[in-house]
């Protein structure tokens, strides 16, 4: 028997358009081809495993009883993204929707980041996200419009030991903008979805280092007291690729649950508990 995710969103809503999710093999990029899909969408996955691919392509039909379209790609590399839209556009015949969800980086103080260290990240954040909306425009979108949501990370006012990321996913939010202004006049549309602390199994194994103090320290400075879903997040990413929001681009939308920890930081003394401005700590009591 299917028991169907939950969607806010109505079956046919994207009847006929076709979704392509970077790192849809996993967390918020598995949750956004999830919700696609339930609408009515024809979605593809891509990501550099295929292992990752086939097992979401499993989960998902078992889930839903509806089929993904994979194809291994890493955005990193030019020949990958070339071959990824081409086969995209030969075997479904048009990208509608672009979600430029593959992402992520590595904790690391600033004083111990290496250059290649850096240019890694940049290279994956934000050269990444270009190539795969240059190609995704100059190939289709340019001649019939459609919607591109870049997926980022809500720290625009700086975090610790994410200089690397920090500066390319504000680097993919000013591009955003600027691509916003080019591509208009084609009927596009470009935004980004802000998260804020997801908990994505895939995602938090990366940081289980940082260890579980820092963890619930984050929960009680959010607002919400709780870490956001993927299928939150999914939802905001699904909205901004509607009709819906047809007059919304070169826009940022935060899913956080309030101001984040990166804004307000937890202050505990002496059985006091509140929150402070995040700059306010000592250097090492911070993050
Ligand atoms: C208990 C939980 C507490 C939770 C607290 C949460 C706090 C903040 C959470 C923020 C929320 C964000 C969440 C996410 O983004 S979820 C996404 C999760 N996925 C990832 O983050 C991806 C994981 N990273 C990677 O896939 C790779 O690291 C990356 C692609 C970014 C780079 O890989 P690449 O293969 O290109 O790089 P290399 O391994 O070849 O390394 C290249 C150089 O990079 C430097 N490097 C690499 N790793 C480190 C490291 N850990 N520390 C320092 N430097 C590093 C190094 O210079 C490498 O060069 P060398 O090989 O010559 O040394
Ligand atoms: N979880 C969180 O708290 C937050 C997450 N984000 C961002 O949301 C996005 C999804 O994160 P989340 O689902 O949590 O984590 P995941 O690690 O599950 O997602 C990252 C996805 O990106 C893919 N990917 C990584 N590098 C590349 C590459 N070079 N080329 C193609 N695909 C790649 C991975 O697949 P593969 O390894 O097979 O390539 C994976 O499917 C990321 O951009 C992340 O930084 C932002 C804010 C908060």
């Amino acid at each position: 028997m299917n028991t169907k995710p939950k969607t806010v969103f109505r079956p046919k809503l994207f009847d006929k358009k076709v979704a392509l999710v970077t790192g849809g093999g996993t967390g918020i990029g598995f949750a956004i081809a999830t919700e696609l899909s339930l609408a009515g969408a024809t979605v593809w996955i891509s990501g550099r495993s295929e292992e990752k691919l086939d097992d979401a392509e499993k989960r998902h039909f078992k889930e839903t009883g509806l089929r993904l379209l994979t194809q291994p790609c890493d955005i990193r590399n030019a020949t990958d993204v070339d071959a990824l839209t081409s086969e995209v556009l030969t075997k479904s015949g048009s990208i509608d929707i672009l979600i430029n969800n593959a992402g992520g980086q590595f904790p690391c103080s600033a004083e111990e980041l290496s250059n290649k260290g850096f240019m890694a990240v940049v290279n994956l954040n934000l050269l990444g996200t270009f190539s795969m909306c240059r190609e995704v425009f100059n190939k289709y979108m340019s001649t019939h419009g459609g919607s591109i949501a870049n997926i980022t990370l809500g720290m625009n006012n700086g975090m610790p030991l994410m200089a690397h990321s920090g500066a390319a996913r504000a680097g993919v939010e000013n591009m955003t903008k600027t691509l916003s202004q080019e591509w208009i006049a084609s009927g596009v549309r470009i935004n980004c979805v802000r998260p804020g602390i997801i908990y994505t199994e895939s995602g938090f194994d990366n940081y289980k280092g940082l260890g579980d103090d820092v963890l619930n320290k984050i929960v009680r400075s959010i607002p919400a007291k709780r870490l956001g879903t993927a299928e939150e997040v999914a939802s905001a990413a699904v909205f901004l690729s509607s009709d819906g929001a047809r007059y919304i681009t070169g826009q940022s939308l935060a899913v956080c649950g309030g101001q984040s920890f990166t804004h307000l930081a937890i202050f505990e003394q002496e059985d006091k508990v509140g929150l402070i401005p995040y700059g306010a700590l000592p250097l090492k009591a911070r993050l």
